[in-house]
């Protein structure tokens, strides 16, 4: 939940779309496409307990550890580990490009540096 423009998070999170249902007593599983600071996670995570929500699972199809800033979130089940580098494809975008990429692909620094 960046802002979908840079290859560095804002550190901010916003909702643009909310849940239309009450979570409340509710197991669920939150569907990720990569976990990067743990900021986004962390925020969810809190506001889903908030809401009462009876358990919450995190899958997430990438996550690169080495950048994490928030230290206590992690997904339950994680599909690969990546470096430290920018990737792109698989619904994964760079200032809205590269999202439909059927393969996940490192940008080159200079692309955005
Ligand atoms: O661990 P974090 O540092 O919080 O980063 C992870 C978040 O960043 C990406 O979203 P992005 O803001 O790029 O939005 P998008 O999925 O709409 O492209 C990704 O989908 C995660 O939600
Ligand atoms: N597209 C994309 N978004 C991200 N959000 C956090 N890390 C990344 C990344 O490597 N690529």
């Amino acid at each position: 939940m960046q802002d979908g423009e840079a290859t560095t998070s804002s550190g901010e999170v916003k909702i643009l779309k909310d849940l239309e249902s009450p979570v409340e007593g509710r197991h669920l599983l939150i569907v990720e496409d990569i976990i990067d600071t743990g900021r986004t996670l962390r925020y969810l995570m809190d506001l889903l307990k908030h809401r009462k929500a009876a358990s919450v699972k995190v899958i997430t199809l990438l996550d690169k550890p080495s950048r994490r800033v928030i230290k206590n979130v992690e997904p339950d089940y994680t599909g690969f580990e990546v470096p430290n580098e920018f990737v792109v494809g698989y619904g994964l975008d760079f200032k809205q490009h590269y999202r439909n990429l059927p393969y996940i692909g490192v940008l080159k620094p200079e692309i955005y540096e």
